[in-house]
């Protein structure tokens, strides 16, 4: 049978319980994924100085081909981006810069990023941006919440010099870029004053985003964490710190997938938060046992962060980014097969007879619900999903780890 033959029987399917899959496949383009720049070198960036990876996150893995330098990154990418279906963007951290020579964070400018911005117009993407708080000499102790005000003062520099790039990369490109702030300020044991450090932070972060900038440009989100590797007592940055931070301040607020107790997911916080932010950041991630960033599945969490999307309709509201960083594996596949699951899942939320279910809901019939619930997994999605990879000349199927494989015979293997 054919990719259109089996389409035609799923799309009547799906009609029969009143699931539109043209319109589906219409709204999933709507919602491009942001695809970090990080799985590509195992989170080390491009800066002269470049040292290990610190902050207490970790890229385990030792895979041959990483991206050594932006050409070859960009060439991943490139290939990448060829097998994900549909709308994306890039979302790049600070140290991903271009200059000929070692330049400070507090010094990096909107031309340091100007071959990105040609890339991502070349090939139709829109930038997102990150400051880069870790791995760096004066990142060793604490941040922007650093009792050294000449230390927390570099970082408040850095943190306004990329908001300037940021809003650099709206302008460029006609849509915002959203600019995530996560530093990894934190203690490995018992910390006596927990509120100094806090407040600290409060005041670092209010000079960054003192000067106003247009939201079609860009926009501040934070991003909180549970703990670090080697900041497992405190967190300056906790869920709670800001949550408040970003309903006062009316910032975004990312939730991070791998940023919370084991037990606590992040689809369960969208509808709790929505409420009080206008704009929600995601980093779709695989916590295994802790923030580890494993690649994303199509797994229950991934599909119930896709459905509270899809069916609160948070379309303009939910910005999603991908934050996982796996050098175990093929990094290429690494985000082929992430961003594809999440494209797959909003795809599947997309599908979902929605108004049955609630109305079901509604009426108390939660054996309805649950009936309805559980039978619609077995509906054919999956044909839906090939004629969208048809539609964008995108491999169906797995046939895209070919290309994959092609590739690092030709290229990946070549790097040292
Ligand atoms: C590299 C990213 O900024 C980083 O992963 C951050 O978003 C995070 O989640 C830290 O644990
Ligand atoms: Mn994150």
């Amino acid at each position: 049978m054919t990719i259109q033959q089996s389409y035609e029987l799923a799309k009547q399917q799906f009609a029969d319980i009143g699931v539109d899959t043209e319109k589906a496949m219409q709204l999933l383009d709507s919602l491009p994924v942001s695809i970090h720049c990080w799985q590509g070198d195992d989170v080390a960036g491009f800066e002269k100085q470049s040292g290990a990876l610190t902050g207490g996150i970790q890229a385990t893995g030792n895979y041959p081909g990483k991206a050594r330098a932006p050409q070859e990154l960009r060439a991943d990418l490139d290939l990448a981006s060829s097998l994900i279906p549909g709308a994306k963007r890039l979302n790049l951290h600070a140290s991903y810069l271009e200059a000929e020579g070692k330049v400070e964070r507090n010094e990096v400018k909107p031309e340091h990023f100007k071959n990105w911005v040609d890339w991502a117009k070349q090939n139709q993407f829109g930038l997102d941006f990150n400051p880069t708080y870790f791995s760096h000499p004066l990142s060793a102790e604490a941040t922007l919440s650093h009792s050294n005000k000449e230390i927390r003062d570099f970082w408040i520099e850095h943190g306004k010099a990329c908001r300037k790039i940021s809003e650099y990369f709206g302008k460029e490109l006609g849509t915002a870029s959203v600019m995530n702030i996560w530093i990894p300020d934190g203690a490995k044991d018992l910390t006596v004053d927990k509120a100094a450090p806090r407040q600290r932070l409060v005041e670092a972060l209010d000079e960054i985003i003192r000067e106003k900038i247009d939201p079609k440009y860009h926009l501040d989100a934070v991003e909180s964490k549970l703990f670090g590797i080697g900041l497992e007592s405190y967190t300056v940055g906790s869920n709670e710190f800001y949550v408040g931070y970003a309903t006062s301040r009316k910032t975004a607020l990312c939730l991070d997938a791998g940023h919370y107790h084991p037990t606590e997911v992040i689809s369960d916080k969208i509808s709790a938060v929505m409420p009080f932010v206008e704009h929600l950041l995601l980093h779709v991630s695989r916590p295994v046992r802790w923030d580890s960033d494993h690649v994303v599945l199509l797994d229950d969490e991934t599909q119930a962060i896709a459905n509270e999307i899809i069916r609160n309709q948070l379309f303009n509201r939910v910005h999603i980014g991908l934050d996982f960083f796996d050098a175990s594996i093929n990094r290429i596949a690494a985000w082929v097969i992430g961003t594809r699951n999440m494209k797959k899942a909003l795809l599947r939320a997309l599908l979902e007879p929605t108004a049955s279910l609630r109305e079901a809901e509604n009426n108390r019939d939660f054996t309805t619900r649950l009936a309805l619930l559980e039978e619609q997994k077995s509906l054919p999605w999956q044909a839906v999903w090939d004629m969208y990879c048809e539609r964008h000349n995108v491999p169906t199927g797995s046939n895209w780890l070919a290309q994959v494989r092609q590739y690092e015979t030709n290229v990946l293997s070549q790097r040292a």
